[in-house]
Formats: structure tokens, sequence, C-alpha cells
């Protein structure tokens, strides 16, 4: 079962982020209240980084036991370790490094391995990276197994944060393009459309597994993208079409963002 997806509009950004923070917030509290724990997947993007910010100044920060929270990635930018690139640490300069995780509960994405002095190319699956992004898609597969629930082949996500690109991509899901097709958990993606052009990505399976999905989008150049999303389009050509939760399939977007929506301005 997928929840269908609910739209909630903010007045702008800035509002967004903030109103999403708080949103996550609280779900993350209520999950710990009901297990003792959360599992959160990031998106990168500019909102998605946006709203990592704006939880690091919310007032209720202090609410989530931030040491009992896994914090997972949607996708990743398959770029050497230390690359301003990287969602990672985009995601840490913006709230991890700022808060009391656990790091043995932050599962980033692999990166590619540094070249040795001799120019060459260190171990192909070593924690100095791989050389190539469907090392680093099997060893994330393998790290989500040892904390998947019974059945699956992913953990019990509490929530999937995904951005959303101009022409509907979802974490690195891009149109017509092999991962969207994807059934396996995670996937290399090869000349991707937007730079750079080798990434990770969890698939639509993965993600839909999760209790709730949140697409958060702002700005006018997403408008098409919103507008096509909820126009009866599939996930091949929108892949945003396919982000769906269980039990909650949530779309936060700003008024510029759904502007070509109708009924929605
Ligand atoms: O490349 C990516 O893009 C999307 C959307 O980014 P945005 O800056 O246009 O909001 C993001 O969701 C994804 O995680 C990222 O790798």
């Amino acid at each position: 079962m997928t929840a269908e997806p609910e739209l909630v509009l903010h007045r702008d950004a800035g509002v967004l982020a903030r109103a999403a923070a708080a949103r996550l917030i609280t779900r993350l509290v209520d999950a710990q209240t009901a297990r003792g724990e959360a599992s959160l997947v990031l998106t990168g993007g500019g909102i998605g980084i946006a709203l990592l910010r704006a939880v690091r100044s919310n007032p209720a920060l202090d609410a989530v036991d931030w040491g009992k929270v896994d914090i997972w990635w949607g996708d990743e930018r398959f770029v050497a370790a230390g690359s301003p690139d990287r969602n990672e640490r985009q995601a840490r300069e913006a709230l991890l490094d700022h808060i009391p995780v656990d790091p043995k509960r932050i599962f980033p994405m692999g990166h590619l391995a540094a070249p040795t002095a001799g120019g060459d190319v260190e171990g192909r699956a070593s924690a100095s990276g791989y050389t190539d992004p469907e090392s680093a898609a099997a060893e994330y597969t393998a790290l989500l197994a040892t904390r998947a629930v019974a059945g699956s082949a992913v953990p019990s996500f509490d929530v999937v944060l995904l951005g959303l690109g101009p022409e509907g991509h979802v974490a690195s899901l891009f149109p017509d393009s092999p991962a969207v097709v994807a059934t396996e958990p995670v996937v290399a993606v090869h000349d991707c459309p937007k730079p750079p052009p080798e990434r990770v990505t969890l698939t639509l399976p993965a993600i839909q597994s999760a209790h709730e999905v949140w697409v958060i989008v702002a700005g006018e150049e997403k408008a098409d993208a919103v507008a096509a999303s909820f126009s009866g389009a599939g996930p091949i050509t929108i892949p945003a079409t396919g982000a769906v939760g269980r039990d909650r399939s949530l779309w936060l977007a700003d008024r510029a963002a759904a502007s070509r929506l109708p009924g929605w301005q």
C-alpha cells in the first residue's frame, strides 16, 4: 500500500525550510516515542540543505535524541571524500557536525577513491573509497541490509527526504534512465545529465518502503516539474511521481514552485 500524495504550500523558500524543519523534528520525536529510535534519509540540493540548516536553528532541536537517529542518504555524488559536491559534506556542515549524533549511526554512501602517490587508485572497495560507483552501490546495499527489517532489503525508514530537479528527478533517478526502473535497493548512475555525471542512488522500491516520503521543492524553476508530477505522468518520464511512502506521501512546496499547478496559485 502507498499513500496518495498530499501537497502543503508555504509562502516562500525560507518559510518552507523552517516549517519542514519543525515538521521533521516532530516526526522524529514521534518515531522515538514509539520505538526508541528513528531512521531518516537525507537529500542533497538547495532546499534540502536549507532544511537541515533550519533544523539546526530550530528551538526544538534538542527534543530529538540525535544519538538514536540512523542517518542515511537517498543519493550521493560519486566524487572524492572531501569534495564540496558531496551531499554528505553539505549535510555535515549544515547540521550533522553541530548535533550529538552517534557517528556509528551515520551511513554515508561511498566516495571515489583518492589517487595514491604513484597516480594509481587505491583498492577497489576499501575504507578509503571506491574506483567505481557500482562498488559503492553494492557496499550501500550491504550496509542497508545490516539494518533491514524482516522481509525487506532496507531498514524501516521513518522519513525519506527528497529534492526535485527541474526535469522531475528525485534522488539521482533521472527521467528515462536505467536507474528509474531498477529493482535492487541501490544502483550506480552514469552519464547523469546534471553534473557530476557519476552518482549512487536509492531506487524507487527502496524509497517506497519508507513510512513517509517528503518531496521538498522551492522556486519557480521547479514549477513545470511540480505540475508534471501532478499531471498523471509515470515515474519513467517524471521519477518524482514514484516518490510515495507507505503511510504518507507529502509534497512540501513554496508558492513559486506550485505556481503552475491548476488551483494552487
Ligand atoms: O543533484 C541533486 O539534485 C537534487 C535537487 O537539487 P536542487 O538543488 O535542484 O534542489 C537533489 O535532491 C539531489 O539529492 C542531488 O544529488
